[in-house]
């Protein structure tokens, strides 16, 4: 697995330290809020457990799956349910915990859902932010790194669902990303 990766972006260290401020950020502006915490799965399943050990006031977690990439590099463009939520969104602050934002869709068909769910307010917590690629006006309230215009793997990303366990970010081979 290790091999078919070109180069390591950030390192698990250099990503624990950016979870434990995104963290931080966080406690500070959702004090006596009880935020609903909303994981977007499957990418988001390893920044989720990490960001919340790193949250130090009360709240709710809730898991949500989407799909729109399979086992391609690009965007279908249709964002697809797989899994809702169990807790109601309704009146409450949501936080979104998600990966990464590349062209936008999903978060933007994400919010759209909970908005029309009467959430009270819905924020943003990105890892990850890819904005050459975006093809929707949207932007996160916390955010990790901002990232060059290539498809990354690990930490939860994958490529055709391989590679999600590596503790950190890479940009694997091109000859792995053409099979
Ligand atoms: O901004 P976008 O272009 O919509 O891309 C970001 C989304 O794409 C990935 O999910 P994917 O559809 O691959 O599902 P997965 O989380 O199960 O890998 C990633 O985890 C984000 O949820
Ligand atoms: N890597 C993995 N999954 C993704 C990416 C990426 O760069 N962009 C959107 N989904
Ligand atoms: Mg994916």
């Amino acid at each position: 697995m290790q091999n078919d990766v070109q180069e390591t972006l950030y390192s698990e260290q250099q990503i624990q330290d950016k979870v434990k401020e995104m963290g931080a950020a966080i406690s500070r502006d959702f004090e006596g809020r009880n935020p609903l915490v909303i994981c977007v799965l499957k990418g988001a399943f390893i920044f989720m457990g990490d960001l919340v050990k790193q949250i130090n006031v009360p709240l709710e977690i809730d898991f949500m799956a989407v799909s729109s990439y399979g086992a391609s590099t690009k965007s279908s463009g249709v964002v697809k349910i797989i899994k809702d939520l169990d807790i109601s969104v309704e009146g409450r602050h949501v936080l979104i915990v998600e990966d990464i934002i590349d062209s936008g869709l999903t978060l933007s068909y994400l919010i759209d859902v909970l908005e029309r769910r009467n959430a009270q307010s819905i924020t943003i917590a990105a890892l990850f932010d890819k904005p050459g690629r975006r093809t929707v006006d949207l932007d996160a309230d916390y955010k990790g790194f901002v990232i060059p215009d290539a498809f990354v793997v690990g930490y939860g990303l994958d490529y055709a669902e391989k590679y999600r366990n590596l503790p950190y970010v890479g940009i694997l081979k091109p000859e792995v990303y053409s099979h």
